[in-house]
Formats: C-alpha cells, structure tokens, sequence
C-alpha cells in the first residue's frame, strides 16, 4: 500500500509496453561530465528515476564516448548565458545522438534532470525534445516553523522533522529525502527554525547540527538559514541591551555571523520577526525596522547571505484597523533599507484568511523588494482534515494588479522584481510538513508542497495545469481520474471559503487554535483578536467599512483598486465585506439579499463537500486503495465540521438578521449553545 512517503516522485513502472519501449530508446545510458556532488545527485535522481519507470538499469558513466541513445549531463556556462538561463534555468535537447541536459551551473542541470523525469512520468513525448526554463524567483523558500524542542507552531502533521537531539552525529535519512522533493519543484532555501525564534539555534552547541542539515541540502541547491531572536544579544551574550545602535551589539552580530559561516560557508541569511506578537525588536529600543534589518545587513558583510525581515506587524488597538498596521509602520522606512534586505510581506493585510485582498504594500514600497510569504501549512483552513488545494488562493494574490506602475503591475511582477526593477526576489512558503510518515497529515497538503515550489518557479503556470501534474505523478496514470481529481482539487478552496468565511467575512475562527467557528468571539487576550472587531455584526446588517466613510484602508491601494473594491454595489461579492458594511436587506449583485446569500452560500459549500465526496468515490478504482481510503475518511471529518461552520455562522448571525433562511433551505437542527460547546471542546486544555 502506498503509505504516501515518496511524494510525487514515486517512479513506478510504465505498464504500457509501447511508450515504455520508446522512452528505453533514449535511456540507455546516463553521461554526467564532472565530480560535484550536484551532478552525482542528478545522475543518481535520474538513475533510480528511469530504472523504476522503465524496468531496465541504466548505466552511470562518465563520458558519452560517442554512444547514441543516452541522456548527458553537462554544465556549459557560454551556453547557458547566450540562453539567458541565468544561474538556475535548464535547458534539454535532443542532439543526433543523445538527450542532452544543460545549464550555467550543477544545480541547473539538477532542475533539469528533475524536469525530464516529471516528462516521462507525465508521459511527454522525447523526440525532438526542446525546452528551457528559467525561474522568476530567485529565492524560493520554506519557511518552517519548527521549534529546537521538535514541536512546530501550527503545524498538523506531527512533530518536526529536525531532530535537534540526534544531530550532528545522526542525520536521519528523510533530510535527504526533504531534500530530493524540494529541488524537484526548484525550492533553493529552507528556514529551519520558528520565526518566534529560540535563540538556541544561534549557540555554538547548535550550529554544528545545522551544519550537518546544510551538509544534506546542499548537494539538491538548497542553502539554510535561520530565524533569528532579536535579543539574542542579551541572551546569548549576556549584553545589557539589544539596541541595533549599539556597537557592542553590532560587533556581537558581527561575530556571530562570522562564526555562521566559517562553519556554514554557504549559509543563506536571517529571517526576523521582530516587535510583532509579542517579540522584541529595534523598536524596544526606539529604534526602527530598518534600523534592525540593515544592522544585520551590515553584519553579513561581504558573506553571501540576507536579511528577509518581516512585515507582520500590529498592534492592540480596537478602534484601529488592523488591515492599515503594517502600512503604517513599513511604508515610511521605503528607500531605507539596505541592498541585502528584503522585506517579507504576508499574501494578505490580516493573517492568512481563506481569502484576503492582496496586501496594500505590494505596490507601494517601490524602493524596496519586496518577498511575498504564503502559507501551506493550513492554520485558518482546517488543519490536515480539510482538502483545501492552495494554488488558487496563491494565484488570487499574484494576479492581483496592484496598478503600482499602471495596468499589468500584478503582485507577481511585483514579487519578481521586474515592475520596480529589483535583481533580487523571493517567495516563502510556510512549510506544512512534519515527521508524519505522508510528510504532510492530509495527503492532499503534498499538492500545495508541490504546487509551492512550481508557482515559485514560474508564477504564470495554471493552478489546475498544476494539480493534474501533482495528481499524475502522486496518485493516479489513469486521464480521466487525473482530471477528475485535478477538477476537485480546483474547487476546494472556493468551497471552503463559501462554508467559512463567504461574501468576504474573515477572522472569525476559534480563538488561539484557529480550528473551527467562533463568530461570536467578544472577548479576547489583544481586543483584534475578537471575532466582532473584524464581522461587525449588528442590527444593520454584516461587514467591516474600509471606505472613507470607516477605517479608509482602501485608500492604502491605487485608485484603480480603489473603483473596483470601493464600491458595494460593483465589488465582487467575494470580497464584500471586507471593504463594506452591508444591510442585511440590501440586495446584491448575485440578485440575493445580503442574508439570503449569505445562507446559500453556507449551504451550498457544506453540500459541496458532498460533491468532493462523490468525486473522490468516482476515482477510487484508479487510486492506491490505502490512500483512497485515507483521503476519504479526511472528507468525512470534513463534511461533518462543514456543517459545523455553516450551523454555526448561519445561526449566530441570524441573532442579529433576525430574519428566516430563506427556501427552500431547511434550518439548522441544532441550537446555537449546541454548536458554540463544540469549539469549547476543542479549547479545553
Ligand atoms: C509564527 O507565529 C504565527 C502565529 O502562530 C499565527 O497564529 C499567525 O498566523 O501568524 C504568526 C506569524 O506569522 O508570525
């Protein structure tokens, strides 16, 4: 049975024998020119890759010698450069004789040998092959949230995969593997460590153990860095102050890079959550962010390495917007930063919601790169029991036209650098895996690993294009299944949204573990934590006033994206109500008023799980039963908990519509209290 620990890079056997024998043809032999151990990987990647998918061993040499009918590896710099690959693009092309695999670097031929076996595993022809492809981002990282004591902050597929204990002496095998998965969709960076940092991993006790994991990623093209704790200067150094003015401070950094790197030579850089949710920063200090980011832009010095300081910032202020916070504080400091710096900027102005505008500082900070930060781990969209299949909602963000230098300045452009004219670009993904044997608890969670790295890559590709690629080499050759399950998975976000937060509703979960409706959260730890605060239920009607006439954060974005947001009568009723409170009377552009719609969409997302349901039984013949069955029993906790939301959110909010649902729906069965002591359950400690 398949226990879904090889990911989409399962390489079994084409059972056709006909393509079978035409991809033997020009499989015979692999050539790899040069000793690094990139190449020795891709050879390796490669050979386990066609063995397993041809049924024939393929030969490892070192020189082609004149044979036909082989792949070469080969890095070929000139080549590369008049390609314009850069130092990652690939590129693979038959010669008369054999298929050749080229780029600027090892690593690029790396992608490439990755590349062709996603060919053959999705069953492309090789005759007359051609392709190049070069990624648009230049940093294309996880981020995982994992703490030195193996626990990780939001995550739902066990413990961490790092095992902080172990290390250096024993390095678990899965690194590799980790490794292996992520430079096949292109991933080149990894945080290993919780941006609420522990300054543990700064020690000289434990950077050896990250030493030993950056010994493992290396090979794949895949450096490490690390979150760092603002005051590990006074916690590590015994410093009396973390001020980044302060020149004990600076050389303490200083130090502690040097020392980084003399033990890590090809450490990737920091990553900073700073004065936000309650960690220390510059400004404890009264200093600024960019105070902080370019101190340690200065500590890197000459090393290779960067600053990707974040901008979740807020603070506790019920009569404030929290949508504006990081506006606030970031715009001012554009221009400020140093090169090395980057500023990391979640997809969306709150927190990771189902759906979210794009976050007004794409577009803004025109002086500043800017990464955007995504997550996979699915903290608001039901942990690992929900299917909830990620690339539209990342897509949604990066085709967003934030119209920062006119029509077509998307987010994406934004990201890659190319509307503000930056050479350097990131994109993060904060990682969904942990030490389960799938890697990711909810099988389907593996597509939005996959489907990460590939958008990181190339951001033009297609969600479903993706899923059917994911689906193809994870679970199924058969087409139509394939396309079945590419369909579904295409569908899951809008349906999750439309049974939790539709028409725009956001931040309405359970408090702290962010599992399950509480919309009728009043009271909380920070007064922005409340479910009320972001709803704004009353006897009125729904919906938070972003306008001119409440918090105006619309005015944070171009005119453009100010027509098409600021109007309730035009906006897309998608999103609402973030932008607009709304009678519950009114009626709306789908023809509904505001209530009626609000209850059909909660219905008809709950009954869309059925339809997953019913999709995913329609497949079954054509997928690993022990899978298929895993998948299936994660739907029915989903559909379960769908009704959960809808009961919940239907009822709660009919205490301030005061109005019936309209028909030909059928009212919960439940009562409010009864639905309000399940959250309860689950916040018990
Ligand atoms: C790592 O902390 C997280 C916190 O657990 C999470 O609830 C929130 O979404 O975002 C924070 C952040 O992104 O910093």
């Amino acid at each position: 049975a398949d226990d879904g620990y090889r990911l989409w890079l399962k390489y079994d056997l084409i059972r056709d024998a006909g393509p079978r024998r035409q991809y033997q043809q020009v499989a015979q032999f692999i050539s790899v020119g040069g000793q690094s151990a990139t190449l020795k990987a891709a050879a390796e990647e490669l050979q386990t890759g066609l063995q397993g998918l041809l049924g024939q061993s393929v030969p490892v040499l070192s020189d082609a010698k004149g044979r036909k009918g082989g792949i070469v590896l080969q890095v070929d710099a000139a080549a590369a450069d008049k390609a314009g690959l850069g130092p990652d693009g690939y590129r693979i092309y038959a010669d008369k004789q054999n298929l050749i695999i080229t780029g600027r670097r090892d690593v690029a031929v790396l992608y490439g040998a990755f590349a062709l076996l996603r060919h053959v595993t999705t069953r492309q022809p090789l005759s007359g092959l051609s392709i190049s492809s070069v990624p648009k981002i230049r940093h294309r990282l996880l981020n995982h949230w994992d703490n030195p004591n193996g626990t990780v902050e939001r995550g739902y597929a066990g413990s961490s995969i790092w095992k902080w204990y172990e290390l250096p002496e024993v390095v678990d095998p899965r690194y590799r593997d980790y490794a292996r998965a992520n430079a096949s969709v292109g991933i080149n960076g990894a945080v290993l460590n919780n941006v609420n940092a522990s300054p543990r991993l700064l020690t000289a006790e434990y950077l050896p153990k990250v030493a030993a994991v950056a010994g493992v990623l290396r090979p794949y093209g895949i450096r490490v860095y690390l979150s760092v704790f603002w005051a590990a200067p006074k916690v590590l150094g015994g410093l009396p102050t973390a001020d980044p003015l302060d020149p004990q401070v600076q050389q303490w950094w200083k130090a502690k890079t040097d020392e980084i790197y003399r033990i890590i030579p090809d450490f990737g850089g920091f990553l900073v959550k700073a004065n936000s949710e309650g960690e220390p920063g510059p400004q404890d200090y009264g200093r600024h962010h960019a105070d902080g980011a370019n101190m340690l832009a200065t500590a890197l010095g000459t090393h290779d390495g960067l600053v990707m300081w974040r901008a979740f910032v807020y603070k506790a202020d019920p009569k404030g917007d929290r949508f504006k916070a990081a506006s606030e504080e970031f715009l001012p400091l554009d221009g400020k930063f140093q090169p090395k710096v980057l500023v990391q900027v979640k997809n969306g102005p709150i927190d990771f919601q189902a759906r979210e505008p794009f976050h007004p500082l794409f577009g803004a900070m025109p002086r500043t790169p800017l990464m955007l930060e995504v997550q996979l781990t699915q903290e608001y969209l039901g942990f690992a029991t929900h299917a909830v299949y990620l690339a539209p909602l990342i897509k949604e963000c990066l085709d967003s036209d934030t119209y920062a230098q006119g029509k077509g300045s998307t987010v994406a452009r934004v990201v890659d650098g190319s509307v503000d004219k930056h050479s350097v670009s990131g994109m993060a993904g904060v990682a969904n895996i942990g030490a389960d044997r799938n890697w990711t608890g909810h099988p389907i969670g593996q597509a939005n690993w996959y489907a990460f790295g590939r958008l990181a890559w190339d951001h033009a590709l297609d969600s479903k294009a993706i899923a059917a690629e994911w689906a193809r080499q994870t679970l199924t050759t058969d087409p139509a299944a394939v396309q079945t399950i590419a369909d579904l998975l295409q569908q899951t976000r809008s349906i999750y949204v439309r049974y939790t937060t539709p028409l725009g509703l956001h931040h309405i979960m359970g408090e702290g573990i962010h599992y399950g409706p509480q919309p009728w959260l009043e009271r909380s730890a920070r007064p922005d934590w409340t479910a009320i605060y972001y709803h704004r239920a009353d006897s009125v009607g729904l919906g938070f006033d972003r306008t001119a006439k409440g918090s105006n954060a619309l005015a944070l974005y171009k005119p453009e994206v100010q027509n098409l947001w600021g109007n309730a009568q035009t906006i897309a009723p998608d999103y609402l109500l973030w932008f607009h409170h709304v009678p519950w009377r009114q009626r709306l552009s789908t023809g509904r008023t505001l209530w009626d719609e609000l209850c059909t969409r909660y219905y008809s997302g709950a009954d869309s799980v059925r339809w997953l349901q019913r999709q995913w039984a329609a497949v079954q013949p054509s997928v690993d039963p022990a899978l298929h069955a895993d998948v299936a029993a994660r739907l029915q906790t989903q559909h379960k908990e769908a009704l959960w939301w809808r009961d919940a959110c239907v009822l709660y909010f009919q205490t301030y519509a005061r109005r019936p649902l309209p028909a030909p729906l059928a009212p919960p069965t439940r009562t409010l209290a009864e639905v309000q002591r399940l959250v309860d359950i689950y916040q018990l400690r």
